[in-house]
């Protein structure tokens, strides 16, 4: 059973369909999602983890972080589009409440104030759950911004459509499991990690990059959270190019968790855009294998199985 954000009608649920059609429950929260696959009540979760716009979403990259580790096991890229849905009848000038979810705030917020500049916006839940409370016959809330499935599903009729500030807004989903075997490599890959960096010496964040660029692994994310513990102490959350199966993102890995206090390994797996990584001279496959060959010889022993 695959758990994703829900309702029905969230962009996580649509992400879903383009995933899969294998069996699936709603989950009001990230929270939710992730800690059901924690507990063993779900196989696996869809949640949000990034868009276009807004950046790193949160309350993912966060409980990711700091939870009990679970694995990334593949990514969906969905182009996001907005609508303002209101229950039949309900005219623009009515719109004095909106409600929906702060990513879909921060994706419609110039059109909202010019075309809806008397009405206030209160962000909680999904875009889905959203359109719901709007349905309701009795609801404080005049409109919600959200998906035309969502508006549809739950009755609502659309007063505008495509009101995102950004037509071209993506939005990235990943499915999450327990650890356990990791999907293979595919030469087009990506691994997440979270850095926490020892804090009493300069430079240390200048040595968290050196590891990725000493090896030519290039970066697709890197944020700073905090990490709730002191005030002013960050880690870092970061995507890079490359699959913990090859000798690159190993070295790299084996150098963070060297230097770094912890690191918190969250998966490798296919991108959704099959984008392969260009590998600069050096750092090939099979120049690792060749140098540790080299190795072998100039220590006159038999060659490791790798
Ligand atoms: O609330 C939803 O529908 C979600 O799946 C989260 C979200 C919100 C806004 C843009 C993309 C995803």
């Amino acid at each position: 059973m695959i758990g994703y954000f829900g309702p029905a009608g969230t962009f996580t649920h649509q992400a879903l369909l383009t995933l899969t059609d294998a069996e699936s429950t709603p989950l009001a929260t990230v929270a939710r999602v992730l800690d059901a696959v924690r507990a063993g009540e779900i196989e696996s979760g869809l949640v949000p983890i990034e868009n276009s716009v807004e950046g790193g979403v949160s309350a993912t990259l966060d409980n990711l972080a700091a939870g009990t580790p679970l694995v990334i096991v593949a990514e969906v890229l969905l182009p996001v589009s907005f609508v303002l849905a209101v229950r039949p009848g309900t005219r623009a000038e009515d719109v004095k409440r909106i409600l929906t979810h702060p990513h879909a705030y921060a994706q419609t917020r110039d059109w909202i104030d010019q075309n809806l500049p008397w009405a206030t916006v209160t962000e909680g839940g999904s875009t889905a759950a959203a359109a719901a409370a709007v349905a309701e016959p009795d609801s404080t809330f005049d409109g919600a911004i959200c998906a035309r499935v969502a508006a549809d599903l739950y009755g609502l009729d659309c007063l505008a459509t495509d009101i995102a500030d950004n037509p071209d807004a993506v939005t990235r989903f990943v499915l999450v499991r327990r650890p356990g075997e990791l999907p293979a490599p595919t030469g087009a890959d990506k691994t997440t990690l979270v850095a926490w960096m020892h804090t009493d010496h300069s430079g240390a964040l200048l040595e968290i990059l050196q590891q990725f660029a000493m090896r030519g692994v290039n970066l697709t994310r890197i944020e700073s959270r905090p990490t709730k513990k002191a005030f002013g102490e960050y880690c870092f959350s970061i995507d890079a190019e490359g699959h913990i199966g090859e000798p690159r993102m190993r070295g790299t890995l084996k150098g963070l968790h060297r230097i770094c206090r912890a690191v918190t390994f969250l998966g490798s797996y296919p991108r959704a855009d099959k984008v392969r990584p260009k590998i600069a001279r050096g750092f090939t496959d099979a120049e690792y294998a060749a140098a540790e060959g080299w190795i072998d010889d100039v220590l006159g022993r038999a060659p490791k199985e790798r």
